[in-house]
């Protein structure tokens, strides 16, 4: 079992998914670029950026639902991927209990439907509709669908959309129930750009292409964001301080530092600091 005060050493890093110069190419035009990034298993890797700037494209791509069409994406063999995605293609209109919604895909004992929801904290609402759910337990059933899997990685496309505060203090410590628990690897993106999972080891801010990375600053160690937020959310929540070294103007083009304006952004187009190329604890990517 894992704790979050245990690092893992680079040395045992088991690698599930590597991104390296990922591209993807649709409709005329690149809607990412360049992406680099690695997941391990134990590790959190959380995707922020505003809307539409390549977040479920990217973990799209890293899970392998969408090839990439320059660089490369690299799974473990045997990979199992647990995926919640954004929106879920269900007929709305039909009666749907949760415990249904656990074997739409593929069929599992009931004794494991019935441990997976347990541990989500919903086993007294297998036999409840999923239209009557409130967002937080849709979130944990749907949570509750991917962990049956047993996945090495688990990827969450906006696990805390339609979720008040308290419900997503909550779903973050969960999620950061399961990592310690299964040791699996986690792919999280997040609607917010500033506040992520306090259990982030990487955050990875992207627009088109990573503007910056680092790993986020525990709210605990600032009394102004503990007074923000509370005492539980400030052990569950962190903030990301963004480093650009450059900025996305209105047309699409990328405005360096220099001054020079280019159409897209390169890590080796000079334009670039040496804290693109390493995340803040100085690891290079
Ligand atoms: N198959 C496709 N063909 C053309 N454009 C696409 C395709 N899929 C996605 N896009 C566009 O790519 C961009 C990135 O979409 P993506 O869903 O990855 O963004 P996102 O960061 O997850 O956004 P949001 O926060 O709104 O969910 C968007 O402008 C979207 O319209």
């Amino acid at each position: 079992m894992l704790k979050k005060s245990d690092p893992i050493e680079p040395a045992r890093r088991e690698i599930l998914v590597s991104l390296k110069g990922t591209g993807v190419h649709r409709g005329g035009r690149w809607l990412v670029r360049n992406v680099e990034f690695d997941i391990a298993r134990g590790e959190i890797v959380t995707l922020i950026g505003p809307n539409g700037s390549g977040k479920s494209t990217t973990a799209r791509t890293a899970i392998g639902v969408l090839k990439p069409d320059e660089g490369s994406v690299t799974r473990m063999p045997g990979l199992t991927v647990g995926y919640v995605p954004q929106k879920l293609a269900i007929d709305w209109t039909l009666p749907l209990t949760v415990e249904r919604l656990m074997t739409l895909t593929a069929s599992h004992p009931a004794a494991e439907i019935g441990e997976a929801l347990d541990s989500v904290g919903i086993a007294h609402l297998a036999r409840a509709e999923v239209q009557a759910l409130s967002g937080g337990e849709f979130q944990r059933a749907l949570l509750a669908r991917a962990i049956l899997r047993k996945p090495d990685l688990l990827v969450l496309d906006e696990p805390v959309q339609g979720v008040d505060f308290s419900g997503e203090v909550a779903l973050y410590e969960l999620i950061g129930a399961i990592r310690d628990r299964t040791g699996c690897g986690i792919l999280l993106i997040s609607h917010d750009l500033h506040v992520v999972m306090a259990s982030t080891d990487t955050v990875i801010c992207l627009n088109g292409h990573v503007c910056c990375r680092g790993t986020p600053q525990t709210v605990v160690a600032s009394p102004e964001y503990q007074k923000l937020f509370g005492a539980r959310a400030a052990g569950t929540l962190a903030i990301y301080r963004h480093h650009h070294d450059h900025t996305h103007l209105p047309d699409g083009r990328v405005q360096h530092e220099d001054g020079s304006v280019t159409q897209h952004c390169h890590p080796d187009d000079g334009h670039h600091q040496d804290h693109d190329h390493h995340d803040e604890a100085g690891h290079a990517r």
